[in-house]
């Protein structure tokens, strides 16, 4: 008897013995010894690669480095929303990808009709397959015998003729064959095993993505490849294959034929993981703007700490151009970019995502930056603030201005925090990079007595900065209780409006408002008469725990004193506590950190490529599967879109919306921790659905605020209105025919809350029981009530005294 017979009786003798985890055992075994029987199984060969991505190419070396290893090669691209950690967990990969690709696939005709053609054995059908897997998987006797890897070379055939066979050779082969060789049902047996094994195998299926074969259709390809091959195997490749059994060798041996087998038979599903995986792909961002690339761009960064004159600076030029646009950070800055430009005589539009007003024969815009047009071609632009390109949300929006806008100079305004990484992207653009440095006008001063825990020492032009809103309502009724100052109030969910005239009210001297109590919303650009900035504490609360305040907020907010044009000659900083100086310190000495990564968000038009690729999955499920499977350069994250995705599901129910449609919606300003908010959203997005007109269907308040829950409510009622008008801008105005009413309501509203916080001087309320509402700029956060509550001292004038940051975190400690 040939030897290779021998081993392969040898073979299949154990192998109805064997449980499929001792199989798995005997594999792991298999291939921690693998490179010994390589030289006289398997001289490796190379596989026709003329067809093949680059990618598999190289993590087709990649994988021949770890031969006899059992390390599987790193993953050619971020799959994880389709393997889950492929290259860790065989099985589990195996389990998740069956089907999920089966839905439309179109199979070649030459593999449907294998079924029919020169059938030889009768087990080809799915039953028997997996019939024959069951059988393996239920044997529950162990393993008495060792595997066909440690059979004595003299005891095999010679089959380098078969392994180093041309594999595009071999399957030519395979394909003209009409009848495979018949082979005995127990040989039939291990060839089964030797297929399943292949399509469970965690290496090809990562190799395979190389070819764009999706680890979900991944089981799918192996199981036609099987019919296949098991049909017109010719007896030396057969007698081959069961002598190897299932192992990586055997794996290795029919992967390359796989390819070839694939990329006849499958050209659709190929193509359509590849649209998916391009679809996904976020990488080389800079080459989305090729009129912004075609152009001979100049970036000017102003780079310091506040209060140092860099967008005065910027903003000198852009009144000098013939066209600029400004780009802010927030409304309230644009409008006063918008009134202050005016007023000196240049002509500027106003453009924010809740209002237009275009000034006949201007050639300026102030926008906010979400809203700045690529489409352009301007000679100035400003894009203000231009370290929040690494803010976690928002960062997408700076990114995508700085990469498209189409002006031939580009004044980028901030802190040198992203100094590296816009040195990075001018690289990539090719764009010339000119840095200007600032230092502060006048120096900030800190004042170590603090206010020992007193706000009694509180003092004219002092703003006192606290991070939540209940805790700047409870520190403005403690000073009008404890002292004669009157004491306005700045936060992130007060209408730009209504931060304006509270702004106004403080910088006027000749009104008794000397004392601001504001949270961090006041450390952007806003130019107020501040003497010195008392930190209520230095702790907040991020949606999920109580940390210190980073020490880039705390330098740009303690950078409001003392501004240049201002009453005080020096800025002052300093904190409530004598427990919190020692951190403020620490913060003010720190540099500024370095950051490598900006933001990014695809456009809708990557959205609806990617969508195109799914025809079931929700729009919440379809963001979920961009950010598992999207690509992205180092130098650059995506942006968080919980906010997004909460939106999106709950108008999943609604009818009549396209994908567009729902895009838009889910970017609407509304605070989605806010219930009434939310609900009006829905109301405006069922109505649009529908078709009919729509209404904004809420009542307008008669007076201001008697109490904090009234306060809530215009607070909330002035943001149903600006996701209306925010929602006319971006959708067909004659869907929503009520501008000019929600205006005038938003206007109204502004105005009743600036009535109200003039006289208000009540406990704070929360708009969620439980959860006080935050103020955290314009990014509003909430904090758990009982844990504040909890880590605070309550003082004897009803006033919470936090706890320091270093004693809540042991990470500043
Ligand atoms: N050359 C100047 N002449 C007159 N006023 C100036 C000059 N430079 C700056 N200022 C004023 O100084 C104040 C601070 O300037 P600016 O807002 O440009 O600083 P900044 O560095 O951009 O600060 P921030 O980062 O806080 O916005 C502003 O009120 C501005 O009008």
């Amino acid at each position: 008897m040939a030897k290779g017979s021998i081993s392969s009786l040898f073979y299949l003798f154990t192998r109805k013995r064997t449980t499929f985890s001792n199989l798995k055992s005997l594999l792991f075994n298999h291939s921690l010894t693998s490179s010994s029987h390589s030289q006289f199984h398997h001289p490796f060969r190379p596989f026709s690669t003329h067809l093949l991505n680059p990618r598999c190419i190289t993590s087709f070396s990649q994988s021949l480095t770890l031969y006899g290893d059992r390390t599987l090669p790193t993953r050619p691209f971020s799959t994880a929303g389709e393997d889950g950690g492929a290259a860790t967990d065989e099985d589990s990969q195996f389990e998740k990808g069956i089907g999920n690709f089966e839905v439309g696939t179109k199979v070649s005709d030459d593999v449907c009709d294998l079924s029919e053609n020169g059938v030889v054995l009768d087990y080809g059908n799915d039953e028997c397959y997996s019939n024959i897997v069951d059988s393996v998987e239920c044997s529950n006797s162990s393993i008495s015998c060792t595997s066909n890897d440690n059979r004595d070379d003299d005891e095999l055939e010679d089959f380098t003729h078969v392994a180093s066979k041309d594999p595009v050779e071999l399957y030519g082969e395979l394909k003209s064959v009409e009848k495979g060789v018949k082979l005995a049902r127990a040989e039939v047996d291990v060839l089964t095993d030797v297929f399943d094994y292949f399509a469970k195998s965690g290496w090809a299926s990562n190799q395979a993505l190389a070819i764009y074969i999706g680890l979900s259709f991944f089981p799918t390809a192996a199981h036609k490849f099987r019919n296949f091959f098991r049909k017109r195997c010719s007896a030396d490749v057969a007698k081959y294959l069961i002598s190897l059994g299932p192992c990586d060798v055997a794996v290795r041996f029919l992967f390359p034929v796989f390819v070839e087998f694939c990329l006849v038979n499958f050209p659709d599903e190929i193509k359509r993981f590849r649209d998916m995986v391009k679809s996904a792909d976020l990488t080389k961002p800079h080459t989305w703007f090729p009129f912004a690339r075609a152009m001979k761009r100049k970036i000017i960064y102003h780079c310091g700490p506040t209060n140092s004159g860099k967008t005065y600076n910027a903003l000198q030029r852009f009144m000098e151009a013939k066209k600029g646009i400004y780009c802010s950070p927030l409304r309230l800055l644009a409008m006063e970019v918008f009134d202050k430009v005016n007023a000196k005589g240049v002509y500027c539009s106003l453009l924010t995502g809740q209002e237009k007003k275009h000034v006949p024969f201007a050639n300026h815009v102030a926008c906010t930056v979400e809203m700045a047009s690529t489409q352009e071609l301007y000679e100035v632009a400003i894009v203000d603030e231009i370290q929040m390109m690494a803010d976690p949300y928002r960062g997408y929006a700076w990114t995508r201005a700085l990469l498209g806008l189409k002006a031939d100079e580009i004044h980028l305004c901030g802190d040198p925090s992203v100094l590296d990484i816009v040195r990075k992207i001018c690289q990539d653009t090719g764009d010339e990079l000119c840095e200007q440095h600032y230092e502060r006008f006048k120096p900030l001063v800190v004042e170590a007595k603090t206010l020992l825990g007193n706000l009694e020492n509180i003092r004219s032009g002092d703003c006192v900065v606290a991070f939540s809103r209940r805790e700047i309502f409870e520190v403005k009724l403690a000073i009008e209780k404890t002292t004669n100052h009157r004491c306005c109030v700045i936060y992130g969910a007060l209408p730009p409006e209504t931060r304006r005239q509270q702004a106004n009210l403080f910088n006027d001297q000749s009104n008794e408002y000397d004392v601001l109590v504001a949270s961090d919303a006041v450390g952007m650009s806003l130019n107020l008469n501040i003497r010195r900035v008392i930190f209520n504490n230095l702790s907040k609360y991020n949606g999920d725990k109580i940390l210190p305040v980073p020490a880039s907020q705390v330098k740009q907010i303690a950078g409001r004193a003392g501004r240049r044009g201002c009453l005080y000659l020096d800025g002052l900083a300093t904190t409530l506590h004598l427990d919190y100086l020692d951190y403020l310190i620490e913060c003010l000495k720190q540099p500024f950190d370095h950051v490598t990564r900006a933001g990014l968000f695809p456009f809708y038009e990557q959205v609806e490529l990617f969508a195109g690729q799914f025809s079931n999955l929700t729009f919440s499920q379809l963001l979920e599967k961009f950010g598992e499977n999207c690509r992205l350069d180092g130098s650059y994250f995506l942006c968080r879109h919980d906010h997004i995705k909460k939106i999106a599901n709950m108008l999943e129910r609604i009818q009549g919306l396209s994908l567009d449609d729902r895009f838009n919606f889910c970017f609407a300003p509304v605070n989605v921790r806010d219930p009434k908010a939310m609900y009006h959203l829905l109301k405006f997005a069922a109505a649009f659905g529908q078709k009919v007109p729509v209404s904004i269907a809420m009542g307008m308040p008669k007076c201001s605020a008697r109490n904090d829950s009234e306060l809530l409510d215009l607070e909330s009622r002035h943001q149903v209105l600006s996701s209306y008008l925010w929602l006319s801008n971006h959708f067909d105005e004659e869907k929503f025919p009520f501008v000019k009413k929600a205006e005038a309501m938003a206007s109204n509203i502004a105005h009743l809350l600036s009535q109200s916080l003039i006289k208000a001087n009540w406990k704070p309320e929360s708009r969620n029981r439980g959860k006080p509402k935050a103020v955290n700029s314009e990014e509003e956060q909430t904090e758990p009530r009982s844990e504040f509550i909890l880590k605070t001292e309550k003082k004897d004038d009803g006033y919470s005294r936090p706890q320091s940051p270093v004693k809540l975190s042991p990470e500043t400690a």
